[in-house]
């Protein structure tokens, strides 16, 4: 081999590397890049340690059902995955159904835009996002309906992230964030025009802990949307493979428990609401939400090289490689609860406070 083909050799190998390592696959134009990947506030030498912790939480079964735990297990989850989700999934933490001809991406601020469109928000309106993530919902939703959101998470590394994101996308005078529990919120009562929550209530131990917070913080006549995980009509306990995928669902997912879609509507009445509309909109003919995580399969084992490679050497954190790793199972877990129709991620229920509040019952 002479010296030119030699250095073009390893000219093109380098720049394959590079691409590989530091170009390929976040979601988003500009979003996350695999180099990046943190265990967002804790510190890279404990990520390996947290997944632990994380994990043996499920062997005692006991400190799941001990409900002042759930919160603080649920923000380590969601320190461990934040950025694999953003830069994997984008900065949208949910599914929405396939829309044939258009992106994931339309998909999914539709899917958003349809949340806000429920409540009737008018602009200038203030209104809830109950477990905002790193907000792609909530900046959709501002713009789109021009009302001041607030946006509530658990996790103070989202909370930083959210900020960042909405300052770079110019929302930062309609969207604000707070650091906080959302079974007990830091506002007053009456205070929201409106609220919504997409996929983030299914971390409540108890749901009705969380509706009536909802319930509280909202002025009398406005509506509530939420966007429920839940079990279907078609789940059997006694079917071994059913159990298998929700368990396998709740684990990867850090759900203390997920419910049937019965008990959605009587918790919502049981704090007070009306309930306006129930549906679920995985039903055709909506398409699959789960094409998305099915059609990722490649890109998992790319991304499972890609993030191997960088723990070993040493530039992301070690533990990395198991969360990524127990990520890559719950999707299969996910696609089979959304295959056998047992599971939906968008059990949708529109509530009202009503203007009269219903009398005390002795
Ligand atoms: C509402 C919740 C989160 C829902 C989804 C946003 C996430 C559920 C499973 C996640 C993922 C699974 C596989 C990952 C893949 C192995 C990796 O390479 C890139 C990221 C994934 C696609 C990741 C992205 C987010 C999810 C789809 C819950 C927690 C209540
Ligand atoms: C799956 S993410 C969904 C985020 C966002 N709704 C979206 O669709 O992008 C769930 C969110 O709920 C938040 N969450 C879970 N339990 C919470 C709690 N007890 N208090 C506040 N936020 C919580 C998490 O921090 C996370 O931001």
């Amino acid at each position: 081999m002479d010296s030119i083909t030699l250095f073009c050799t390893g000219a093109l190998l380098a720049g394959g590397l590079y691409w590989f390592v530091c170009i390929l696959g976040p979601a988003e134009q500009k979003g996350k890049r695999a180099v990046d990947l943190s265990g967002g506030s804790i510190s890279a030498e404990k990520v390996q340690d947290n997944y632990k912790q994380y994990w043996s939480f499920f062997r005692r079964p006991k400190e799941i059902k001990t409900t002042e735990k759930v919160p603080d297990f649920v923000d380590t989850f969601y320190n461990l995955v934040t950025d694999i989700y953003e830069w994997g999934w984008g900065q949208s933490f949910h599914f929405s159904p396939s829309i044939p001809g258009k992106s994931h991406r339309d998909a999914t601020r539709l899917h958003e835009e349809m949340a806000v469109d429920l409540i009737n928000v008018k602009p200038g309106d203030r209104i809830l996002d109950v477990g905002c993530g790193v907000g792609g919902p909530m900046r959709a939703i501002a713009s789109h309906s021009r009302a001041n959101v607030v946006g509530i998470t658990i996790n103070e590394y989202q909370v930083n992230r959210a900020r960042l994101h909405n300052k770079k996308a110019g929302l930062d005078s309609l969207c604000e964030v707070v650091c906080g529990n959302f079974l007990q919120m830091p506002f007053p009562d009456n205070s929201f025009d409106g609220a919504y929550s997409i996929e983030a209530t299914c971390h409540a131990p108890k749901l009705e802990e969380v509706y009536s917070e909802i319930f509280r913080v909202l002025k009398p006549g406005s509506l509530y949307v939420s966007y429920e995980w839940v079990t279907t009509d078609k789940y059997r306990s006694d079917n071994q493979e059913h159990v298998e995928v929700i368990q396998g669902i709740e684990r990867g997912d850090a759900l203390p428990g997920l419910r049937s879609h019965r008990d959605i509507a009587e918790t919502a009445r049981k704090v007070g609401f009306e309930v306006v509309k129930e549906k679920d909109l995985a039903k055709p003919p909506a398409q699959p939400w789960w094409t998305r995580l099915k059609m990722g399969r490649i890109a998992y084992w790319r991304n499972h090289i890609l993030v191997t490679v960088l723990a070993a050497l040493g530039i992301a954190p070690k533990g990395t490689v198991d969360v990524h790793e127990m990520l890559f199972k719950t999707a299969d877990y996910l696609t089979r609860g959304g295959e056998t129709g047992i599971f939906t991620p968008m059990h949708m229920i529109l509530c009202r406070k009503p203007e009269v509040p219903p009398p005390k019952t002795s």
